[in-house]
């Protein structure tokens, strides 16, 4: 990677807020998604391409990955076709990752991996984000009690320092600290 180039890597448990921000990135700043890979299949309305590339036991083995990792039964994973991809569109892009990904991230792009740890303190507020969001009852309490998601909920020990933490309860804050970190990229 160039000098000015950085992957904001969102990672944290389901509902903090992860795609909010990557989609307010994108909207205000141009910062394009790094799409990942997955085995699972889409969801209704997910377009492959779109939210993912979704992809065989089979496509998924002949991919360049940086990382993968397996997540609630499915295979996912990063493809530097696909970060090279959104690196041409801008210096700066973005991906969402489990924080399994986000550290390798950090160890294998060191400073041009900038991690945003996103939490929120309340399980329960969470849960009702990801319902109003309108995901069906059983699929949020299947993917709140994930061992991938509770582990998800704390900040690993090899991120303590190295990664930022949003604690995204209100919104406008986590704008105002998402324009102050852009602008210290930008600034450099
Ligand atoms: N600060 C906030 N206050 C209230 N609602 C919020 C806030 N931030 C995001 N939301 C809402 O919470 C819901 C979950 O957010 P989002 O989809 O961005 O989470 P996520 O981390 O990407 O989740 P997942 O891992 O399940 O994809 C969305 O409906 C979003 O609009
Ligand atoms: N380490 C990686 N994690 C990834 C990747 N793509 C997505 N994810 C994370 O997986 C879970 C589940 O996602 P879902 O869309 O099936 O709900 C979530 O935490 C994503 O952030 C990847 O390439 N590598």
């Amino acid at each position: 990677m160039n000098n000015n180039q950085y992957v904001i890597v969102l990672t944290g448990a389901a509902g903090t807020g992860k795609t909010s921000v990557q989609d307010y990135l994108q909207q205000k700043y141009g910062i394009p998604r790094v799409i990942t890979h997955t085995t699972r299949p889409p969801r209704p309305g997910e377009k492959n391409g779109v939210e993912y590339y979704f992809e065989t036991d089979a496509s998924f083995a002949k991919l360049h990955l940086l990382e993968k990792v397996e997540y609630a039964g499915h295979q996912y994973g990063s493809s530097w076709e696909a970060i090279h991809r959104a690196l041409q569109q801008n210096n700066i892009v973005s991906i969402v990752l489990d924080t399994k990904g986000a550290i390798t991230y950090k160890k294998e792009l060191g400073k041009h991996a900038i991690v945003l740890f996103m939490q929120v303190d309340n399980q329960n507020e969470l849960r009702q984000r990801m319902l109003k969001r309108g995901d069906k009852p059983a699929a949020v309490e299947h993917r709140i009690t994930s061992k991938e998601d509770i582990r998800d909920l704390v900040l690993p020990k090899q991120l303590v320092g190295k990664a930022e933490i949003i604690n995204n309860e209100n919104w406008q804050q986590t704008e105002i600290q998402l324009d102050n970190i852009i602008k210290k990229l930008t600034d450099n």
